[in-house]
């Protein structure tokens, strides 16, 4: 089974990606790490030395090499058509909503995130666009403002055991 984890940056998709790897000891990948790895750079330099449509090839070419467990993916994994319906021919989709406010509280003046560093009203056009991305590509929600890593966790989890059996292969 493959579980990606899709949500706005700051949504926690990391954070509850690591904890489900210890609850549900399944393999973890979190494709911005796999794609450091692979390029060796970091991802504000991939921005800054081959563009954002580089990292995008990267990021779908990422999500074709993992092939099982709890994949984390990036924010802006949604901006490209094809990784959508290869998330939801592959997996499950797990859509971590975030409100931009609680987003805000969590990332303050983040540098490591490209996308991030843009005027606020840039960054709320990119919230309202990607939520509506978000919404469609899910199979699962939960919601996580307000809530503990572990209470998130543990209504995925949930969830994913109710969900019926031929998705879960
Ligand atoms: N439920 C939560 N409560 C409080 N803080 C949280 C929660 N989830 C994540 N955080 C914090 O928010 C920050 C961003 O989380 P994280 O890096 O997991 O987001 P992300 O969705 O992976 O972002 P990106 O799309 O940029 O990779 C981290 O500092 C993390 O500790
Ligand atoms: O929302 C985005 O487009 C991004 C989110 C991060 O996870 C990284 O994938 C990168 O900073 C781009
Ligand atoms: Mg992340």
């Amino acid at each position: 089974m493959i579980i990606y984890l899709i949500g706005f940056m700051g949504s926690g998709k990391t954070t509850i990606g690591e904890k489900l790897q210890e609850q549900l000891q399944m393999e973890y990948t979190d494709t911005d790490e796999y794609i450091e790895k692979m390029t060796g750079r970091t991802i504000p330099d991939i921005f800054a030395l081959e563009g954002e449509k580089a990292f995008r090839t990267y990021e779908t070419n990422a999500l074709k090499e993992i092939t099982s467990g709890v994949v984390s993916t990036g924010g802006g994994i949604v901006e490209t058509a094809e990784n959508i319906s290869f998330m939801k021919d592959n997996g499950v989709v797990v859509y971590l909503p975030t409100s931009l406010n609680v987003i805000e509280n969590r990332l303050h003046d983040d540098q490591s995130r490209p996308l991030w560093k843009q005027p606020a009203a840039a960054r709320a056009a990119l919230f309202a666009r990607r939520s509506l991305l978000y919404e469609s590509t899910a199979d699962i929600t939960v919601e996580t403002d307000h809530k503990t890593v572990e209470e998130i966790s543990a209504e995925v989890v949930s969830l994913l055991g109710n969900r019926p059996v031929q998705d879960c292969q």
